[in-house]
């Protein structure tokens, strides 16, 4: 029999969407491009790391993708240099979307989800799971509401009876080099890209002149693995890998600090919609991951959203409690996701 925790969601099915996911993350580039994400998918699909900088030259990678490799001197600074971008790849899927579901509203995210064949099973246990987190998810926002001083049913209906989804599937590198080999584990398509920009470079200086620049711009960099951000909606389950610490959150006094992984337990972060509902009284947290171990780290993160069409503002029962004012105008889940989306990808 299966161990499960509280929430009901079987511990091998949490454990096998984290499998799946290594599995996929550690297929060629060449496999992963496949189900590239792109504006004409509704921005579904899989984005490699740097994508949203490389954007304008969107297919450099693949131009250059000649697969000669270069001098292990240079690669190693370099390659750690991005390691300390906001770097991270993820598959992202989305609550479908049929053209004209939401008027000019739901065009951007018009599309279906981009599968991976393999490994084999990742859309039907993807889907299985994603099911799950829906249900639990809206068990959550009952308890939530009570805890408000509401009805059990306060979200549900117009405000998220139909409420959106987002599931985004998520590798983040291990700090290269440290483990004995000159490359990162998984490939990740920046490993070429990049020894095609520099390698001018190496010949006109030589390498210890790329080390030295290359420290230089490491030192001036930060070493976040995805940089400190709170989530847009309602609520998120954070599943994610058991025995690397790497997600840190920003408590009141402003420290951060880490959220190390409990096996079998979910991750639950407020996203800024319920902070609106809440008038404030839950806030949206903010969180960052920074994977300092050598290891590829892999989390599956599942966002539970209000109605996609759905003007969010403070709850009356709310605004009772926190003195009658509203402290948050009125917005527009499916607009603040968009702008969200648009501005991640350029
Ligand atoms: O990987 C994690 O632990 C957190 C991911 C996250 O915060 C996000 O995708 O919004
Ligand atoms: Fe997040």
């Amino acid at each position: 029999m299966d161990e499960q925790k509280g929430h009901g969601i079987p511990d091998s099915l949490l454990k096998e969407v984290k499998e799946l996911t290594r599995k996929f993350f550690a297929l060629p580039y060449e496999e992963k491009i496949k189900i590239k994400m792109s504006p004409a998918k509704g921005y579904r699909g899989y984005q490699r790391i740097g994508e949203n900088i490389t954007k304008g030259v969107p297919d450099i990678h693949e131009a250059i993708d000649v697969g000669f490799t270069t001098h292990r001197c240079f690669q190693y600074p370099i390659i750690s240099a991005l390691h300390m971008l906001d770097q991270h790849t993820w598959l992202v899927c989305y609550k479908e979307l049929k053209p004209g579901d939401y008027g000019d509203l739901g065009k951007t995210m018009e599309g279906c989800n981009q599968w991976p064949l393999d490994p084999p099973k990742f859309m039907d246990t993807m889907e299985d799971y994603i099911n799950q987190c829906t249900n639990l998810s809206r068990k959550i926002m009952r308890g939530i509401a009570l805890a408000l001083g509401g009805s059990p049913y306060e979200f549900e209906g117009d405000r998220a009876g139909n409420a959106f989804w987002v599931t985004r599937i998520i590798g983040y590198p291990g700090k290269p080099c440290e483990n004995g080999h000159d490359k990162p584990t998984n490939d990740v398509g920046w490993y070429r890209t990049n020894s095609i920009l520099v390698l001018p470079l190496y010949f006109i200086t030589g390498y210890i002149v790329i080390d030295l620049l290359s420290f230089l711009f490491m030192s001036s960099l930060s070493n976040k693995s995805s940089g400190p951000h709170t989530d847009y909606g309602l609520l998120t389950l954070v599943n994610q890998d058991d025995d690397i610490t790497a997600l840190q959150v920003r408590n009141h006094s402003g420290e951060w600090i880490s959220a190390p992984p409990i096996p079998g337990a979910f991750v639950c972060n407020i996203g800024d919609m319920l902070k609106i509902y809440s008038n404030g009284l839950y806030e949206s947290t903010l969180h960052q991951v920074i994977n300092n171990s050598t290891k590829f780290r892999v989390s599956v993160a599942y966002f539970y959203e209000t109605n996609f069409d759905t003007a969010v503002e403070p709850l009356d029962i709310c605004k009772q409690k926190t003195g009658s004012a509203k402290k948050f105008e009125r917005a527009v889940y499916g607009e603040h996701l968009v702008s969200k989306v648009l501005t991640n990808f350029v």
